[in-house]
């Protein structure tokens, strides 16, 4: 008998997770499927930041949430023919069966044509990643030729993609990433004009140094203290898109009702400060999804991914991206 696996959500995090936050289990798959249902097979999942902060919405013993790309494996649905590629919020299971139907375009949508670049980076570059840092940078920043923009969580999946916009854009590109070899990466590869190593380097003397004249755009992906600093540093009318803050994600005593006190330099350099929701831009998905194509295929956005083998690997991956370990997007191949 063929079956399935899933991670199921166990146990609520509190602090950094572990693998007690998670069960395995099985399940039996159908030998056929019924009129309208679609049974996928997973071939790459994601594990984002995101799955920390929201899972709190959920209860114990629900499906892991997260996004993969699947192929269909046995199909009584005209649009979704049997060996075609989909991008789904299907969770952390090898297998799922729906009836696409009674789910949303924002669960499930054909996997578009990539132009022979790797299906996996439907969960990065040229999906929900890609547009967070396409329409965030873009839609909030709005970053004009000449400015000075700062992204942190500058190597990773969004963070990567921010800069090198902005890099098109014409603008002068500063990254914050947790390593050298990150830092390296960042001015090396993807032509940022400088990075910087939060953990070793002194923030504002580096922002002195690379940013004599100030900060215009900061792309914020992680929050806390880095982020304070940035933003007193910032140009009069500097435009700040809060995208993540992902340095408190694991905190055990995070005071969500307080906001940091950021009202000096808020006021006095007239700052615009705002929060998004990649989502917010779903009826131009594919707007994002194609710009960011064409970019690569014109050579001016590279990309990269850490690629984890395995399904059972899932709560490794997680953990890992979550400590630092991925450059670009970190994924798992089933
Ligand atoms: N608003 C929205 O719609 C969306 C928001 N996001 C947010 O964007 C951010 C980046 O996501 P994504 O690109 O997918 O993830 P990444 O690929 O950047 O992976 C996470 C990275 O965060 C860094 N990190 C971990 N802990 C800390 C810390 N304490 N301080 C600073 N950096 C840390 C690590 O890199 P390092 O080695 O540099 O420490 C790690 O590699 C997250 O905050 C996420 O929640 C993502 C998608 C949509
Ligand atoms: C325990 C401390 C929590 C601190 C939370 C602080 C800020 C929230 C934050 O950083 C939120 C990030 C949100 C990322 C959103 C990503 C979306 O793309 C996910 C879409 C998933 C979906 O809607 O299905």
């Amino acid at each position: 008998m063929v079956s399935g696996k899933k991670f199921i959500y166990a146990k609520a995090f509190n602090g950094q997770p572990t693998i007690e936050n998670f069960r395995l289990e099985e399940f039996q798959l159908p030998d056929t499927v019924k009129d309208g249902e679609v049974l996928f097979k997973a071939e790459y999942l994601s594990v984002d930041p995101y799955m920390r902060p929201y899972m709190a919405r959920y209860p114990e013993g629900v499906l892991m949430i997260g996004e993969q790309v699947a192929r269909v494996l046995k199909s009584a649905h005209p649009k979704y023919p049997e060996g075609s590629l989909v991008c789904g919020k299907f969770g952390w299971a090898t297998h799922t069966l729906i009836k696409p139907d009674e789910k949303d375009f924002s669960t499930l949508f054909p996997l578009p044509d990539l132009k022979g670049q790797p299906t996996s980076y439907g969960l990065g570059v040229l999906g929900m990643p890609g547009n967070t840092a396409y329409f965030g940078l873009l839609e909030i920043c709005k970053p004009k030729e000449g400015e000075t923009v700062v992204v942190t969580g500058a190597a990773g999946a969004v963070g990567s993609v921010v800069g090198q916009i902005a890099k098109i854009k014409g603008c002068k590109v500063i990254g914050f990433a947790g390593s050298q070899e990150k830092c390296d990466y960042l001015v090396k590869d993807l032509g940022f004009d400088y990075a910087f190593n939060y953990k070793t380097d002194d923030i504002k003397e580096s922002l002195k140094k690379a940013a004599p004249k100030g900060v215009d755009c900061y792309f914020d992906n992680v929050g806390g203290e880095i982020s304070s600093k940035i933003i007193g540093h910032m140009n009069l009318y500097g435009r700040i898109s809060v995208c993540g803050a992902i340095s408190a994600y694991n905190s055990k005593n995070v005071t969500l009702e307080l906001a940091p006190i950021l009202q000096p330099s808020m006021v006095f350099q007239q700052l615009k400060m705002e929060g998004f929701v990649v989502t917010r831009w779903a009826d131009r998905w594919f707007e994002g999804i194609q710009q960011n194509l064409k970019w690569i295929a014109e050579g001016k956005l590279k990309y990269t991914e850490t690629v984890t083998e395995g399904f059972l690997n899932m709560p490794q991956a997680f953990f890992d991206m979550l400590n630092g370990k991925n450059t670009g997007k970190a994924i798992v191949k089933v």
